[in-house]
């Protein structure tokens, strides 16, 4: 049984390649996928499969305790790769199937998928040379749109490198320094969903200025904790969770932590579907708005024109942010989440889906605000991100009654 991995890097035509691929629009060295019954591994499949579960009320993957849209991410694609192997297809392509796993699904799904070797072909999608599965002896890449056979020694050196500028981060417009600390307590915290125990008596407290990793399995926690500080989840009412020294629900706005708070989270990069050019998207930073409303002020193009200095992006500044790669939109949507000088910065899995080079520019500019400014970072990642430099990290563990967090070192 053949299988293959293609490397793409963050200005791979992906989607288009995946789409023809699937319309039978093959490459002639993939010839013998020609009309056979092929399915897709990615996140594509899983907002598709969500949204029909949702419009024709029916459950597809979702189960009687719990529904697709529910699940964490882990879980949602551990469900998925469950739910394509009992079609048995003849291949699926796999899009870059380590995203968002920890280690250890990552290890089941590296077994479960050499089982399989044997009778479904597989077509690795990967973004990180690292990634590629054991049992794989054909290689390719996609550059732009255009697939390539290849020597598997050869991809390392086709990546182009990107780099800053060696400048300063520009200093805040505003003050924030009045600021109350500690920035984030939680107090005891425990969270169920009906008989389903999450957080187990969380105990965690993030000061002005520290660097945290918070990190933990599929389903541990991670995204319950981010939205109970950013604000949208009911849960935590009735605890004790205290931001900027105020007790969680005691008359602040969203709106109120929000300005505090610079967030990202690849799923963020959707919402900027218009025509909004590089510099357009940075000044929209300052103000925290999707769109510009007002005309920016001098002073505002000013710090911006020093951020694209310092990012090396002055040359793109009037180019539209959708026609970037992802490296250079994850880049840009870090700086914006950034340029307010927020007393918190929080980065959610901001690598996901990056090439190695992208992957690593985004990490130097991540360890250089922590080094050159006074913004608390959390940085959310189960994968341990190479370079990366904060000062401790918060490790959820799963546990029969809910996941403990301890503190521990990088
Ligand atoms: N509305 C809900 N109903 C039932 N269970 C839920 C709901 N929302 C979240 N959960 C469960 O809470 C647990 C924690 O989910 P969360 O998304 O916080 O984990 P995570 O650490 O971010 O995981 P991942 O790394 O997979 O994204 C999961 O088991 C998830 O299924």
């Amino acid at each position: 049984m053949n299988h293959w991995v293609i490397y793409i890097d963050n200005n791979s035509a992906k989607k288009n390649f995946i789409e023809d691929f699937q319309k039978g629009k093959i490459p002639n060295e993939l010839i013998e996928y020609q009309n056979k019954k092929g399915l897709l591994y990615s996140p594509f499949t899983l907002e598709k499969l969500i949204d029909e579960e949702d419009k024709h009320d029916h459950k597809i993957i979702s189960t009687e305790i719990q529904s697709l849209e529910t699940m964490s991410s882990g879980e949602q694609k551990k469900a998925l790769l469950h739910y394509l192997l009992k079609e048995k297809p003849n291949f699926i392509i796999l899009d870059n199937p380590f995203d968002n796993l920890d280690i250890s699904f990552q290890n089941e799904l590296k077994t479960i998928l050499k089982e399989y070797s044997s009778h479904i072909s597989f077509i690795q999608i990967a973004s990180r040379k690292a990634d590629t599965l054991s049992f794989i002896q054909n290689f390719g890449r996609l550059t732009f749109d255009t697939f390539t056979e290849i020597q598997d020694s050869t991809f390392e050196k086709q990546t182009k490198k990107h780099s800053f500028s060696g400048l300063s981060i520009p200093q805040p417009l505003e003050n924030l320094a009045s600021v109350n600390n500690p920035l984030v307590q939680f107090k005891n915290v425990s969270i169920s969903y009906g008989n389903k125990k999450i957080l187990d008596n969380i105990s965690w407290t993030i000061n002005k200025g520290d660097f945290w990793q918070l990190t933990g399995a599929n389903g541990s926690g991670k995204s319950t904790i981010l939205s109970m500080i950013t604000g949208d989840n009911p849960k935590a009412f009735g605890q004790e969770i205290f931001l900027f020294g105020k007790l969680k629900g005691s008359g602040e706005t969203v709106w109120d932590i929000k300005k505090k708070i610079g967030y990202y989270s690849p799923a963020m990069t959707n919402k900027f579907k218009g025509r909004h050019t590089v510099e357009n998207m940075l000044i929209s930073g300052l103000t925290d708005s999707v769109g510009l409303y007002t005309i920016p002020t001098e002073v505002q193009k000013r710090v911006i024109k020093q951020w694209l200095l310092v990012l090396n992006l002055h040359d793109i500044k009037d180019t539209y942010f959708n026609k970037l790669s992802t490296g250079k939109q994850r880049l840009v949507m870090t700086a914006r989440a950034m340029v307010k000088h927020p007393t918190l910065l929080i980065l959610d899995e901001p690598t996901t889906g990056m090439d190695d080079n992208s992957a690593a520019l985004l990490v130097t500019l991540v360890n250089k605000i922590a080094q050159e400014t006074n913004t608390a970072i959390l940085f959310v990642s189960h994968r341990k991100e190479p370079n990366l430099e904060p000062k401790s990290v918060y490790a959820l563990e799963i546990a029969p009654s809910g996941s403990i967090g301890y503190i521990t070192t990088p």
